[in-house]
């Protein structure tokens, strides 16, 4: 039966007001010193949490389930709700429970969400912890991206495809989208994300507008180039909006917004980014290339580079310029040397910025800021004296901001606490009241221990204490054998089994004074600490650019030290539409090879008149995906503006790269592995130019023979014959009937990967050779996988027919004539429908086990011997 209000506690009641406006958080209620859960919400937490679940009376009838923890512990539990998903209301008391009477005033005070995290254990320093917010609107879709932990605040707009493409790069951790748009966001995003639906309303024009002109004090959005994204503009004001509802309204980190453009970046959609393997996820951490090519030093680096991978350049100045200082850098092995040890102590430099408007900066990390303030400093003056002229501008751009560098180092002790309440956070000298304060307290410690030494030698009691407790304040500890010596004028406050304590007008006098100086220090140490805080505030821009300086040489040394560490060469990118690598390498695979084995380089050329399309065969395992993909990785890590695993490379400037593969593991959506193959397909056919580099890999293989060779057959003509435009393209496949292709066609070549056999054994050379191969060497995979030998022998039987039949009569003639023939091979007994295992069946049916003696049993055992 439902409970009328009134039978509540109003401790149940206030929290019933409070969760009725949080209905879909976890709200974490603070009571003295817990945070506790009630209902639905304890069930949760102690499930996610591992608290025990317990119950608590709720008024006069009845109880309610209860889960808490101490509020100290509020970070560590905090961050494992939302891991698991759940967003968590945090409800505070608002009043000193000291100084009301009844009960306290509460109301949540935070808001977190998977997008909205600025607790470090929620959050991973390599990566952006991304909010988005997708706009539907009427002829293009709007998307914005926002990292409330660094303030870096993006938006694109454009097609649903390019919208999809930029979720699949940028990962975000939560999307925002508006609520009648629930089945719409579905069906073309799927359900790979956490997502959270807001009022249509908030997704207009004049409201985004007004939000964002708000947060960034300016009268228009012209000066960030934006001002045309009407799309993206209200995905953005979605954002904001959420952030305050979210019960997080000092944003004043929150600087500017960039645009991305899709011109601006080479292009790969989703499948591709998964193909390619460039972010690692899930089971295979740590196999991506990012993984791979991943040396930077400092958090904001990583995640610049994170970002360089999932929007490589278009612009071959810009790749030129970053190539440059590369080479730069590796000749300079000094300075990048220095350079590298500055960085190496600047800590996540971004994310602490993005503290202080937020007030979750603590004195320790204030002291952090001010050393990676005086790595800018040091970093600047390398650069100054570089003669790159970019590292220069760089230079010229860096501020170490040396006033409040001067005002942290002359304020805040060398190695402060983290809470500012646990006191010595600010210097002596800066406050004439602290220090005096400080004095007293000092000063008060003394002289209590002076009352001890006097009041011993007066009393004559040598083991005489003074001490302290919360009850009665400082106070004379007397063990039993001294008892009788205590004088009238001490006060007796307690007796404990061998020993008394005493309190005397003396010793209150000074303990008043010393809690005064105390309490007066503490609040005297937050004001000033507050004050640096408020002074930091005009300094966060140039903090936040410095940061980005520091990512971009954070990632430049590290694409020099990649160089040089795994043999990379400097990239030629040209305006040509020709891409001709020699000696190129895997830059993954390579990492992997075990020691002693090295990689087999292959040279590739592709261009638009001779060789725009190579079928590439070769028996499984050669090694065609590695090629393939080595040839689409070096192409975008040039694009990168980084050095590739090649001896040489003339890369065309490249606008797409397309991979696909057939048959690949199932995707969400319910298709067909072979629907989401010829749809992935379909739309590289669409989307393609002259600049365009196409990896398919086994595409058909998802269906009959026929069909398969049929449709790649016809991909590859099409492809081939395209009027306008001629897109560089390796194909690999085990249909040995696409190598006719080359004579057909002007611009297609075969080409196969080698091998050698040797008696039974198959040994790969992984060597590129001109010429299509005849054998896939499937069968070999399959005995090495461990298959059963009678498995392995009949496939061969089978092979040799259909081989030697091949060219005579189709294949369905061929496969009737295999069923007719009996298999040669011979079958387990283990095999059901072997005549042995049959006959062996039939003897033990009629056998009666509970009348056979044990000699009769011996005798049938031998008969099913002599069977074998
Ligand atoms: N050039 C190379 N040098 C050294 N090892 C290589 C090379 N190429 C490939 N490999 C190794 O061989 C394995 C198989 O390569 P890959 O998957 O490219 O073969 P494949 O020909 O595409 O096979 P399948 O046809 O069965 O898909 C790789 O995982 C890698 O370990």
């Amino acid at each position: 039966m439902a409970k009328s209000k009134s039978e509540e506690t109003p401790l149940m009641q206030q929290h019933k007001a409070i969760k009725d406006r949080y209905p879909d958080a976890v709200l974490l209620f603070r009571v003295g010193d817990f945070y506790e859960t009630f209902n639905e919400d304890a069930v949760i937490a102690s499930k996610v949490l591992g608290i025990v679940l317990t119950k608590r009376a709720n008024g006069s009838a009845s109880y309610v389930d209860l889960a808490g923890f101490p509020h100290h512990s509020l970070d560590t539990y905090l961050h494992k709700l939302v891991k698991a998903g759940h967003r968590v209301a945090v409800c505070d008391q608002l009043e000193d429970p000291k100084t009301v009477k009844g009960i306290v005033k509460r109301g949540v005070t935070e808001m977190v969400t998977p997008g909205v995290a600025v607790n470090d254990k929620i959050l991973e320093n390599s990566s952006n912890n991304f909010l988005a917010a997708v706009h539907f609107g009427k002829n293009k879709t709007g998307i914005a991206f926002l990292d409330i932990s660094t303030g870096e605040f993006f938006v694109a707009e454009g097609t649903l495809e390019y919208v999809d493409k930029l979720l699949q790069s940028f990962k975000p951790a939560e999307v925002l989208y508006a609520r009648p748009q629930q089945k719409h966001f579905k069906e073309c995003f799927g359900t790979r994300f956490y997502t959270y639906t807001l009022d249509e309303w908030i997704f207009t024009s004049n409201y985004a507008q007004e939000t964002l002109l708000k947060q960034f004090e300016t009268h228009s959005l012209k000066g960030f180039g934006v001002e045309q994204l009407q799309d993206a503009l209200i995905a953005a004001g979605a954002t904001l909006h959420y952030l305050r509802d979210t019960e997080h309204p000092h944003l004043q980190h929150i600087t500017g917004i960039q645009r991305i453009d899709e011109k601006d970046a080479l292009w790969m959609d989703r499948f591709t980014a998964r193909n390619l393997e460039l972010v690692s996820s899930g089971m295979e951490q740590g196999n991506g290339l990012l993984d791979v090519l991943n040396n930077t030093v400092s958090p904001m680096g990583a995640r610049l580079l994170r970002r360089w991978l999932a929007l490589p350049l278009q612009d071959i100045a810009k790749i030129n310029q970053r190539l440059d200082v590369t080479e730069y850098f590796i000749k300079e092995t000094e300075l990048s040397k220095a350079l590298h040890h500055h960085l190496k102590q600047t800590g996540d430099l971004e994310r602490l910025v993005s503290k202080i408007p937020l007030r979750k900066i603590n004195p320790r990390e204030v002291m952090s800021l001010a050393r990676a303030l005086q790595q800018v400093e040091g970093v600047k003056e390398l650069l100054a004296k570089s003669n790159n002229s970019h590292l220069q501008f760089l230079s010229q751009r860096m501020d170490p901001c040396p006033d409040i560098l001067a005002r942290i180092l002359k304020e805040v002790v060398e190695t402060p606490p983290v809470l500012v309440s646990k006191g010595n956070v600010i210097q002596e000298g800066v406050h004439e009241e602290l220090d005096n304060l400080r004095k007293i307290a000092h000063s008060g410690k003394e002289y209590l221990l002076r009352i001890q030494q006097t009041e011993s030698d007066a009393t004559g009691i040598p083991s005489l204490k003074v001490a302290f407790n919360n009850v009665f304040g400082y106070y004379l500890e007397v063990t039993n054998a001294h008892k009788n010596k205590v004088p009238d004028t001490w006060i007796r406050k307690q007796t404990l089994a061998n020993a008394e304590r005493y309190i005397t007008p003396e010793l209150k006098e000074y303990e008043e004074k010393i809690i005064g100086a105390e309490e007066k220090i503490l609040s005297l140490e937050t004001l000033i600490f507050d004050q640096l805080l408020a002074a930091l505030q005009p300094y966060i821009k140039p903090i936040q650019d410095d940061a980005k300086l520091l990512a971009e040489i954070d990632c430049l040394l590290c694409f020099a030290n990649n160089a040089v560490q795994y043999k990379y060469r400097r990239p030629n990118i040209t305006q040509d539409y020709s891409l001709e690598i020699k000696e190129g390498r895997h830059p993954v695979i390579e990492r992997g090879l075990p020691p002693g084995e090295s990689y087999v380089a292959n040279d590739i050329l592709l261009d638009k008149e001779q060789q725009q399309i190579i079928i590439l065969t070769g028996p499984n395992m050669s090694g065609k995906s590695a090629l393939l993909r080595q040839t689409a990785i070096i192409t975008l890590m040039a694009h990168m503006g980084s050095f590739v695993p090649a001896a040489s490379a003339n890369i065309g400037l490249t606008d797409k790269i397309f991979t696909r593969v057939g048959a690949s593991d199932n995707l969400s959506g319910g298709e067909s592995t072979f629907m989401v193959e010829m749809n992935e397909t379909a739309s590289i056919i669409n989307n393609i130019s002259d600049r365009s580099l196409v990896i398919l890999d086994e595409i058909g293989r998802g269906t009959s023979t026929y069909d398969g060779i049929s449709i790649a057959w016809s991909i590859v003509e099409y492809l081939h014959d395209m009027t306008e435009h001629r897109p560089k393209t390796l194909f690999a496949t085990h249909y040995h009937e696409l190598n006719e292709l080359e004579n057909k066609h002007s611009r297609i070549r075969n080409f196969h990967i080698t091998n050698k056999e040797a008696g039974n054994k198959v040994i790969f050379l992984r060597k590129l050779a001109p010429g299509g191969s005849r054998h896939s060497f499937g069968i070999h995979v399959a005995r090495m996988a461990g298959m059963p030998p009678a498995l392995i022998n009949r496939a061969n039987e089978v092979l040799a027919q259909l081989e030697e039949k091949h060219i005579e009569a189709p294949l369905q003639q061929n496969v009737k004539n295999i069923a007719a023939s009996p298999s040669k091979v011979q079958l387990s007994i283990f095999d059901a429908h072997s005549d042995t295992f049959k006959q062996i069946r039939e003897m033990l049916d009629t056998v009666d086990i509970n009348r056979l003696t044990p000699v009769e049993a011996l005798l049938k055992l031998n008969d099913i011997k002599s069977l074998l």
